[in-house]
């Protein structure tokens, strides 16, 4: 079964629930353990990786590095696992009746390719068109870092992106694109440095080609990283 952080996301049908193709798929039991145990568990996996490898783990540069990982996949770079990370995103009236696109653009994209568990590095680009709610600025950074820490493939997170911003803000009139790079692409398997990964969701008024040019004018793709 798949779970995802927001369970207004699932159809129901009777009794169960089914999620969507944008949900991570976590395991109904993915949150039994507590932080501490998942850390404590990690710790030993790890040592052990390294164990195999034929590491010395009583060498005094190597000896913290399992608790060290550990941490970082609970607390860090899969933290975006935990619910109760999910950013509150505030929002106002808009009382000044802005009518036009708003775009935040150049967000910091910092997530973990599923397949490899390397790195993702690259830019967000979002847009929404108001629907009576504005949504603080910073809540839009916030929301693509939360959905980021994870075990990732772009589209999913691109869509995980677009579903919570409409959520937040009532309207289907949101958009997210991404331009990154895998460092599973640049930095082993085929080894192309130079490629970069572009994936978009357009939801409503963004679907039109005329709010979509707008959009993609705005952020001029080509200099965004
Ligand atoms: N669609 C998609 N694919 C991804 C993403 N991140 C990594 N991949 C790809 O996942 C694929 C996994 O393919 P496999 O053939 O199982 O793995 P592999 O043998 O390591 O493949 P190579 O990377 O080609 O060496 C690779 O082609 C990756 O480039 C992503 O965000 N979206
Ligand atoms: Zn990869």
């Amino acid at each position: 079964m798949k779970i995802n952080d927001n369970t207004a996301d699932f159809d129901t049908i009777g009794e169960e629930h089914v999620g969507t193709s944008a949900d991570t798929p976590l395991r109904d039991d993915a949150f039994v353990l507590s932080n501490e145990e998942k850390i404590n568990l990690i710790k030993e996996d790890v040592r052990h990786i390294m164990d195999t490898l034929g590491l010395d783990l009583t060498d005094d540069s190597l000896k913290g590095t399992p608790n060290r990982v550990a941490k970082m996949f609970v607390n860090e770079i899969f933290g975006g696992l935990n619910p109760d990370k999910k950013p509150s995103a505030s929002t106002f009236s808009n009382k000044y009746k802005y009518g036009e696109m708003l775009v935040e653009k150049n967000i910091t994209v910092y997530s973990t390719c599923e397949h490899h568990l390397l790195p993702i590095v690259g830019k967000a680009h979002v847009a929404y068109i108001s629907n009576g709610s504005v949504v603080g600025l910073s809540k839009m950074n916030r929301i693509v870092d939360f959905f980021a820490k994870r075990p990732q493939v772009q589209e999913r997170l691109t869509i995980q992106v677009v579903k919570e911003l409409q959520k937040v803000l009532n309207t289907e009139d949101v958009a997210c694109v991404i331009d990154a790079k895998h460092l599973c692409v640049n930095s082993r398997g085929i080894r192309d440095t130079e490629s970069s990964t572009i994936t978009a969701e357009f939801g409503g008024k963004f679907k039109e080609a005329g709010t979509r040019r707008e959009f993609l004018d705005y952020i001029k793709l080509d200099t965004a990283f």
